[in-house]
């Protein structure tokens, strides 16, 4: 089998705060007719570095038509010659390799009519747990509509949630307390996530405010790459620290210098399912647990990671993907499912990964290019479309 075409269609898709995240849906044509879907996610990111989708396409093409989709090594190291991997948590060549990867594995498991699943590593478990994000508190009366998110999302069986904080522990730590007075026992925090903002003494000063509060972990509680950082603040920490992975090498000081007891792997930020398998796998060698992070991605990014996540064996603490339930629509027909908090794996008898494109959906949400206008902090720190602050 060989690639012979590849494609690619930006969409912007708002979430329920208003915030329109841009995506991009690849297509790998083949000459046996089969076509392998992956999703470039969440280009909002560092919004002014932009990439242009003609450029891009016709790169692809260069490097993937005539090659084998089975060739997932090779093809990963023609990718990372061209979209190098850097110490950076929004490098864009890690969205464009994942992409690519995902419609590698798709192809694949469709030519052979198996589950992707199959094809990495098989399945532990046919659901797992994730938890909804509760975006960051600037102002203290962005309390009360917080409150009201985890109300709506405990009524739909969402009953763990993660925090991310540091900008106003006041307004935080009045969110912990109505928390725990008026959903005690019904609600988990899984994680306070400091999002690289604070350095370690600042974030341990916080934490300790908000440790009478119970929470599982911490995440990114030190500058990007302060690996020493990590070290000093999980050593004087009583809880698990997690941190993203965002590459191979930044993967290697964080297990040199013993910076965390969990790595937040997300197929789009190490740039791949092949990138991502070989990340847990060095996390089970350094004896440290993983948890599933994310971008929030649309459907056909998020059933990979369903995928990704059943074959861990060391999957110890609840993930992170949940963007089909954070954006008001998807361009599948039939969005992944979740069920009492937990994210469900395609049905094993469906070939591929399990989600198919929505063309009148894709067509409603299509945008020309992934340019950006201007955008506040607060909005692309805290994915709102407020304009305060
Ligand atoms: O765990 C994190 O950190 C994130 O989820 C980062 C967010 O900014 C995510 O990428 C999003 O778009 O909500
Ligand atoms: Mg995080
Ligand atoms: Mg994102």
């Amino acid at each position: 089998m060989k690639i012979s075409k590849v494609k690619l269609t930006a969409v912007g898709v708002p979430r329920h705060t208003g915030f329109v995240n841009k995506h991009v849906i690849v297509q790998l044509e083949t000459d046996e007719g089969a076509v392998g879907i992956g999703e470039m996610s969440d280009f909002s990111h560092l919004p002014r570095y932009s990439v242009d989708m003609k450029d891009l396409e016709a790169t692809l093409d260069s490097i993937l038509i005539g090659k084998n989709p089975f060739d997932t090594a090779d093809i990963n190291r023609e990718l990372d010659l061209n979209f190098p991997q850097a110490l950076y948590y929004y490098e864009k060549g890690s969205f464009i390799r994942n992409g690519v990867d995902t419609a590698l594995y798709d192809v694949c498991s469709k030519f052979l009519g198996v589950s992707m699943s199959d094809l990495l590593g098989g399945r532990q478990r046919e659901k797992f747990k994730v938890c909804y994000p509760i975006f960051r508190h600037r102002f203290m009366d962005e309390v009360d509509e917080n409150i009201e998110i985890v109300r709506n999302r405990l009524e739909q069986g969402f009953d763990t949630f993660r925090l991310y904080v540091g900008k106003n522990v006041d307004a935080d730590e009045a969110f912990l307390d109505r928390v725990y007075s008026e959903f005690a026992g019904k609600v988990t925090i899984k994680s306070l996530d400091f999002s690289h903002l604070l350095d370690w003494k600042d974030a341990l000063r916080a934490t300790k405010r908000l440790s009478k509060y119970h929470f599982e972990l911490v995440e990114s509680p030190a500058f990007w790459n302060d690996f020493e950082g990590l070290n000093h603040f999980r050593l004087q920490c009583e809880f698990p620290v997690s941190e993203h992975v965002w590459s191979p090498r930044q993967q290697y000081e964080m297990i040199k210098k013993d910076s965390v007891d969990i790595f937040n792997i997300a197929p789009v930020f190490i740039g791949g399912l092949t990138a991502a398998r070989k990340a847990a796998y060095a996390a089970e060698v350094a004896g440290k647990s993983v948890l599933i992070g994310t971008t929030q991605e649309l459907s056909i990014g998020t059933s990979a990671m369903a995928h990704f996540g059943s074959a861990l064996p060391h999957l110890n603490y609840t993930s992170d993907p949940t963007g089909p339930e954070l954006y008001i629509d998807d361009i599948v027909t039939d969005k992944i499912q979740y069920e009492n908090g937990f994210l469900r794996l395609p049905d094993r008898k469906i070939a591929g990964i399990g989600v198919d494109l929505d063309w009148n959906k894709i067509e409603k949400y299509r945008v020309p290019d992934l340019s950006w206008g201007d955008v506040s902090v607060h909005q692309l720190q805290d994915r709102t479309s407020q304009t305060r602050g």
